[in-house]
């Protein structure tokens, strides 16, 4: 299996910072997975998100996806993907119909092809009734949903969720993670970055622990539990790895 993002001795500090954020990270993450980048507070997470789709640059190594080294090919890798960063990026006196054409306009897709876009994924996430209603109204679940469409409208190949889950009721949450799974069958790439481990185990293939900026554990989700037999549940596993200490 080739993969989708490849992350080669990645390092990131943030000015007057003690330590990197994301320190010497590799990691390789295959195409069709559903790879959740799971970390406490603070483990790093964010900041790899942000530097694998090209919002920050790392300090040294590199980034590849789908083949294409991000430094080099920034545009043209932005165009592949879609982002859901953990703030929801969208205008709240906009409505949902108006914020999804200026994503649509941004990835610079034909206006026809953004109205079928936008019609589809609405019904999809059940957001139909409230297309023409602005969004500053809207409740966590329906701007969390708005917020996955406008990173699906341009249909990438690969799609990287921040917490997509964070704050939603029992019913969002079924629903997003109903539809990333078969968003994976059709063979899209999911890179979903959690602290909720319930979430990994039921969508995940493939697991990647952090901690400090650095990688504990990667694998798919099998033999990422079969290395440690002690270990009943990603929950056990996760506190063996990354400790029991409270995180700020
Ligand atoms: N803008 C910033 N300036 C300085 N330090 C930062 C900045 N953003 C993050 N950090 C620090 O970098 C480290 C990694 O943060 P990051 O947000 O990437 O972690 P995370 O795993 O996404 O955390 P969380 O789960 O809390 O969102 C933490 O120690 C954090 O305090």
């Amino acid at each position: 299996m080739s993969s989708v993002v490849r992350l080669d001795h990645l390092v990131k500090q943030y000015p007057n910072a003690p330590k990197p954020a994301v320190s010497n990270m590799t990691l390789e993450i295959p195409e069709g997975a559903v790879f959740g980048l799971l970390g406490p507070n603070g483990a790093g997470k964010s900041t790899t998100v942000m530097m694998l789709c090209g919002l920050m640059r790392p300090d040294s190594g590199s980034v590849a996806v789908m083949g294409l080294d991000m430094q080099e090919h920034g545009a043209a890798v932005r165009k592949k993907i879609g982002v859901a960063p953990q703030e929801i990026a969208l205008f709240p006196t906009l409505t949902a119909y108006e914020n999804l054409v200026y994503f649509g306009r941004m990835y610079g897709l034909k206006s026809s092809h953004i109205h079928t876009q936008i019609k589809k994924y609405l019904s999809v996430f059940n957001l139909q009734e409230k297309a023409h209603k602005q969004v500053g109204t809207f409740s966590g679940g329906m701007k969390k949903r708005l917020n996955l469409i406008a990173a699906l409208l341009h249909q990438p190949k690969l799609v990287i969720l921040d917490e997509p889950t964070a704050g939603v009721d029992v019913q969002s949450r079924n629903m997003i993670l109903d539809f990333l799974t078969d968003l994976k069958s059709e063979g899209t790439s999911i890179i979903y970055s959690s602290h909720v481990l319930e979430e990994a185990e039921r969508i995940c293939t493939h697991l990647g622990i952090i901690d400090e900026g650095k990688v504990l554990q990667t694998g798919t989700r099998s033999t990422v539990m079969g290395d440690h037999p002690d270990c009943f549940n990603l929950e056990q596993l996760f506190l063996k790895l990354t400790g029991k200490n409270i995180r700020d």
